[in-house]
């Protein structure tokens, strides 16, 4: 299948999405409500989700949408002036739409995995979000448990990384066979992107989150060093890391259980179309031994522990010291 019409409606709703995000952030000093699990979520979260669920629902009714957010908080009367703001802003983008509408459409991402079924993250990085950093709007379409097509957009990644103060916003792309893509957000002819190819040690960068408590980063230091990479990691939030090693811009990302939480399961919407656009542009992803993720189990990776994306010429190389460091 060439996934086209998929394509071009992902590719359109993230964008859409994407726009409402970068309106809220300029509009507003963005603040975070609190979700049940103390984490944040913003007006721009749930919009997002709100576009994405009724672009999806609009081209493809009998699909399922896994997201990472839903709407109870929202129907709670004391929280009608939020939900007047999230209506507000969906309506700057998509036209008309009532705050009922927008609840409904909310909601439709709070699906179970099924046979064919789209992971949403509306927002990846509400932390980097609110930070004024690096966020992303993903999207991912998962058949029998593959991913086949993924959508990143990076409203706040530089065009050009030897331009950082350049022009910001990439869209990634990517469909299983047929390789991934780059484009600035503002316009031009989608690009194919290539892993970096140079296992010349010193030419190698690695990324980790911004946020400590989502990763392990002594070890992933320690682990950095031990495969040759000497040069300081590049903190970024979101899946803009996977963005990163996909487009050549560092070679490794490493994401190893935060010794804070170190039961945490990885929730499917953060990895779904990052894996892809990586995979696509010739790396490699697997846990940290080296399993493959699978998608297939629910809204968690329960069967995967760890992340690491790489290359793919110096994956096994990093599995290697994994391991070698755990024995410590
Ligand atoms: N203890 C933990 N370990 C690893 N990831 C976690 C975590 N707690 C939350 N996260 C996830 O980390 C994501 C952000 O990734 P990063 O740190 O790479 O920017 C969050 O996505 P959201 O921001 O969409 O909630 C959230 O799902
Ligand atoms: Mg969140
Ligand atoms: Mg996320
Ligand atoms: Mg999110």
């Amino acid at each position: 299948m060439s996934y086209e019409q998929e394509k071009q409606v992902a590719i359109e709703a993230a964008l859409t999405a994407a726009k409402l995000c970068e309106q809220v952030r300029q509009e507003q000093v963005t603040e975070a409500m609190e979700k049940s699990d103390k984490s944040p979520v913003t007006v721009a979260d749930l919009g997002s989700q709100a576009v994405i669920c009724r672009a999806l629902a609009m081209a493809f009714p009998d699909d399922l949408v896994v997201g990472e957010e839903d709407a109870s908080q929202l129907r709670q009367p004391e929280m009608a002036d939020q939900l007047n703001r999230v209506s507000h802003y969906v309506k700057s983008v998509v036209g008309d739409a009532t705050p009922d509408q927008v609840l409904d459409w909310i909601d439709r991402g709070n699906s179970q995995i099924g046979g064919r079924y789209w992971t949403l993250d509306p927002i990846d990085g509400t932390k980097g979000f609110l930070r004024q950093d690096q966020y992303a709007v993903a999207l991912a379409l998962v058949e029998l448990g593959e991913v086949k097509l993924g959508v990143l957009v990076c409203p706040a990644l530089p065009v050009s990384p030897d331009q950082p103060d350049g022009e910001k916003g990439v869209l990634f792309v990517a469909v299983r066979g047929q390789g991934a893509t780059m484009v600035p957000i503002s316009g031009g002819e989608p690009q194919p992107i290539q892993v970096t190819k140079a296992d010349s040690q010193e030419a190698m960068r690695f990324v980790e989150s911004v946020e400590s408590g989502h990763g392990d980063h002594s070890r992933q230091d320690a682990v950095a060093k031990a495969v040759g990479i000497t040069t300081p990691s590049l903190r970024m939030d979101s899946q803009a890391k996977y963005g990163a090693v996909a487009s050549g811009r560092a070679s490794l990302y490493l994401r190893l259980p935060s010794p804070k939480s170190p039961d945490y399961r990885e929730k499917i919407w953060d990895h779904a179309a990052g894996t892809i656009v990586v995979e696509e542009a010739g790396g490699r992803v697997t846990d940290m031994y080296g399993k493959a993720l699978n998608f297939s189990l629910g809204a968690k990776l329960s069967d995967n522990q760890g992340v690491i994306v790489s290359n793919g010429v110096i994956h096994d190389t990093v599995l290697d010291a994994l391991r070698e460091t755990a024995s410590v």
